[in-house]
């Protein structure tokens, strides 16, 4: 079951949370419309680089982080206060790669790289449909995906040197952009290692 939110950001959500510490280990988020791979890659990210996945999805599912069952939506009404609440701890010392189709609610300072993946409709579709999605439900996430809605979010919340837009269409792909996220990683923690 997918996960809902109301991605206008309350006027005090700035204030809501401490700074971050600096982290040795990065924070690694991994958004794009559903059906994208954020998913599969994000368990490829953890496996290579030894980090933890979040599927926000699941942990809303597990930990309760949700206000009940949205029957319009066919998807659970996200708690934002609650999930914040939950990763601002879990992020604290990095290391987590987190998926999640929405980007916005998350503090800037809380990742450190923020990938965006990106399909051709004709695959996404293929692709939603064939998890027995609903034709509406199918059209919702391809017009989001043509109208680049989760890049724009990324783009609306963290700096553009943070954010890699990849494409995400052929098992190749997925794993080139698996290991390049890990290089990533390893040149991070490589710089944080060298500082004082
Ligand atoms: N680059 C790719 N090449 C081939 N198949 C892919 C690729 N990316 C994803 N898929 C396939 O598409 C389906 C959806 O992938 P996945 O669940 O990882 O997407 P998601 O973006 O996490 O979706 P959701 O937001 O709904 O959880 C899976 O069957 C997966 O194997």
């Amino acid at each position: 079951m997918d996960v809902s939110y109301n991605n206008s950001p309350s006027d005090d959500e700035e204030a809501r949370f401490s700074a971050m510490p600096e982290r040795t280990l990065p924070n690694i988020l991994v958004t794009g419309t559903p059906g994208t791979g954020k998913t599969s890659t994000a368990e490829m990210v953890a496996q290579l680089t030894s980090f933890e996945h979040m599927e926000i999805g699941k942990l809303v599912r597990e930990q309760q982080l949700h206000d009940g069952y949205l029957e319009e939506y066919d998807s659970l009404d996200l708690n934002e206060d609650k999930l914040l609440d939950y990763l601002e701890e879990e992020l604290r010392d990095g290391g987590k790669v987190v998926d999640f189709h929405g980007s916005d609610l998350f503090p800037e300072d809380w990742f450190d790289l923020v990938v965006v993946l990106r399909t051709n409709n004709t695959l996404l579709y293929d692709r939603l449909q064939g998890r027995g999605y609903t034709e509406s439900k199918v059209q919702e996430n391809i017009e989001c995906e043509i109208f680049q809605e989760c890049l724009e979010e990324a783009r609306s919340q963290f700096p553009e040197e943070m954010i890699v837009e990849l494409v995400s269409e052929t098992a190749d792909q997925m794993e080139s952009n698996a290991e390049r996220i890990q290089q990533w990683a390893e040149a991070f923690m490589a710089k944080s290692k060298a500082s004082p």
